[in-house]
């Protein structure tokens, strides 16, 4: 089997390149590739890369994915997360190859407490949420063979990412503000990639599994707790913080300004998948502990 990878840097490209390798040969490119343009702000360039390739598999892992900057760069983004993913969709089905592909829970208008399904009426509220989601439609719209995942508040030990963003801001500062009416579950790039390869295998032999699945880690939690969960692993494993415990203060989404509008309700149904591909996900709490783990060498 032939893989084509778009997206080798970024968190969970990071991850594919190590889960997909075991199924066969893959190329795995970044925007900057010598050979093949690997560069998702030339849609025509990345569907001239599929049909030289002519892979069985495109993975694409690439996105635009700065959800404030995306409100001010609406036609970067579009063209990043609608347009190319548009491009390799049509230039897969023409040879017969299947896209696998990432979506998230920011397409969808965060309303409600009910953790949503993949057929649930969509309402992105921000440019980021709108061009992810345009780009779900234009794969569907397309007669590739597809799998779409999304996804939510992904983290990794390599790349930057909420714990991350946390970690170091507690090493800066004395008081930390963080939400706590936001919610959803924190999904690794190691589980979505592992579950991509899985799931690769499977729907090559049953392609009647193509389709649109929520995958995210099980649970849920705030971005709130998410931080003290982090902070505390790094204080017990010996970290020098300048924010003590009880200053990182819970506050409302209205009392935190950013040029994006977040959905209050990330939760995301992942029943479909684990039925589908008879998976397990593990609880939140075991990826972030691996990541920490790995971070601080605990
Ligand atoms: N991060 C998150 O919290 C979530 C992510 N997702 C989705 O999951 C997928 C993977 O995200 P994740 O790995 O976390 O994202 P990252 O931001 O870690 O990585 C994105 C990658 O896309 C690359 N990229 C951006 N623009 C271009 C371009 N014009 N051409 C080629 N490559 C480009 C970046 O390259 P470079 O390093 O050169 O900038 C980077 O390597 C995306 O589809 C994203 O929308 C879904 C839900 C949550
Ligand atoms: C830095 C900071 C953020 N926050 C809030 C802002 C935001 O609501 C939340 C998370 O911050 P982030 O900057 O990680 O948010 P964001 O970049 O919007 O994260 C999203 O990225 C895209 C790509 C996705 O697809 C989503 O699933 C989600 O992971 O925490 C605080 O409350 N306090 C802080 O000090
Ligand atoms: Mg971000």
């Amino acid at each position: 089997m032939k893989i084509l990878l778009f997206g080798k840097n970024g968190q969970v490209g990071w991850e594919l390149q190590r889960s997909l390798a075991p199924l066969g040969e893959l190329l795995a490119l970044d925007r900057h590739d010598r050979h093949y343009c690997g560069d998702l702000s030339n849609p025509e360039g990345v569907a001239a890369t599929v049909r030289a390739v002519r892979p069985d598999v495109v993975v694409n892992a690439a996105a635009y994915t700065a959800v404030d900057k995306a409100e001010s760069e609406i036609e970067l983004a579009n063209t990043v997360n609608c347009a190319a993913p548009r491009a390799m969709a049509d230039a897969a089905s023409e040879c017969g190859a299947w896209l696998v592909h990432y979506s998230t829970d920011y397409v969808f208008d965060g309303s409600g407490d009910r953790a949503w399904r993949e057929d649930d009426a969509t309402g992105p509220l921000s440019v980021y949420g709108q061009t992810k989601l345009a780009g779900e439609c234009a794969i569907q719209a397309s007669a590739c063979r597809h799998l779409i995942f999304r996804t939510s508040w992904v983290y990794a030990a390599r790349g930057n990412n909420f714990a991350k963003t946390m970690l170091r801001l507690a090493q800066e500062r004395q008081q930390l503000s963080v939400i706590n009416d936001q919610f959803g579950a924190p999904t690794g790039a190691e589980l979505l990639a592992d579950v991509a390869a899985h799931a690769i295998r499977s729907a090559l032999q049953a392609p009647e599994l193509a389709g649109v699945y929520h995958l995210t880690a099980a649970g849920e939690t705030s971005w709130y707790e998410y931080a003290h969960f982090a902070l505390d692993f790094a204080r017990q494993a010996g970290v020098a913080l300048n924010t003590p415990k009880q200053a990182v203060t819970a506050i409302p989404t209205s009392a935190y300004q950013t040029p994006a509008k977040r959905p209050l309700n990330s939760r995301l149904n992942t029943e479909k998948l684990q039925t589908a591909f008879d998976f397990r996900l593990p609880p939140w709490q075991d990826g972030v502990e691996r990541m920490l783990s790995e971070l601080y060498g605990r």
